[in-house]
């Protein structure tokens, strides 16, 4: 399969298993077996080496996986060359909440920037970003060289943000507010709802789950 166009669930889990593989360094464990791998991701060993192998990675020596060589081959595939600036849009809970826990966690992604409309965000230092007033957004975005966006701004403003955002030349936006959005096919759009995953997990209770 062409490195270019691995399935979204592949890129998921192998953001997954580099998380898993940083780690086991810092334990001091550099050395993993796929069947290990596969137990702390609770999925077969079969899917762990599946995903290795569409990105042309076999070499489980006897002591299993060298953590720091797989840690780099899942890099070169799933990173930018030199990274990519993020900027976050609405500055509230949410938004201090992501910038706080995200900046400092991947050195190739960078949120850079920040935009709220209200006067007592703007044209401060938020959680250690810049925060702009929405009017000052495509100004910005070009000048940090930012391809990707998150929203977390009140639904009701989230599809005028997204136009905004893609106006000024977004390419990749993650969508926290509840309403789904549709952007131009160039665009990547991921959209993360914590009630969608909690009414599953609340699904499979109510089932009686077990594996
Ligand atoms: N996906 C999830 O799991 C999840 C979890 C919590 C909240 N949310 C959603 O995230 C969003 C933010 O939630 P919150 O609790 O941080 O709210 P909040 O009210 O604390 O923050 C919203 C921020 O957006 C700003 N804002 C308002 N209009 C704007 C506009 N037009 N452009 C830019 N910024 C604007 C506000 O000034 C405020 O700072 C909401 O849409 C909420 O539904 C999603």
């Amino acid at each position: 399969m062409d490195k270019a166009n691995l399935p979204e669930k592949t890129i998921e889990r192998l953001s997954e298993y580099r998380r898993t593989l940083l780690n086991c360094l810092t334990r001091g464990k550099t050395h993993i077996y796929s069947h290990e791998l596969a137990g702390l991701h609770n999925i077969t060993a079969v899917q762990v080496r599946r995903d290795l192998m569409l990105i042309g990675y076999s070499s489980m020596k006897k002591k299993g996986y060298d953590a720091q060589e797989l840690i780099k081959v899942i890099g070169d595939i799933i990173d930018h060359k030199v990274g990519l600036n993020v900027a976050v849009v609405g500055m509230g809970n949410l938004g201090r909440a992501i910038t706080t826990y995200f900046n400092g966690k991947r050195p190739k992604l960078n949120i850079v920037a920040a935009f709220d409309v209200d006067p007592n965000k703007v044209n401060r230092v938020i959680s250690g970003v810049n925060c702009y007033h929405m009017k000052e957004l495509p100004d910005v975005i070009k000048r940090n060289d930012i391809s990707i966006a998150i929203i977390s701004s009140p639904p009701d403003t989230a599809n005028q943000v997204a136009e905004q955002l893609v106006a000024a030349g977004i390419k990749g936006i993650l969508n926290f507010t509840t309403i789904p959005l549709v952007v131009p096919e160039n665009v990547y759009l991921e959209e993360y709802d914590m009630i969608t995953s909690m009414e599953k997990v609340a699904y499979f209770v109510k089932q009686g789950y077990s594996r």
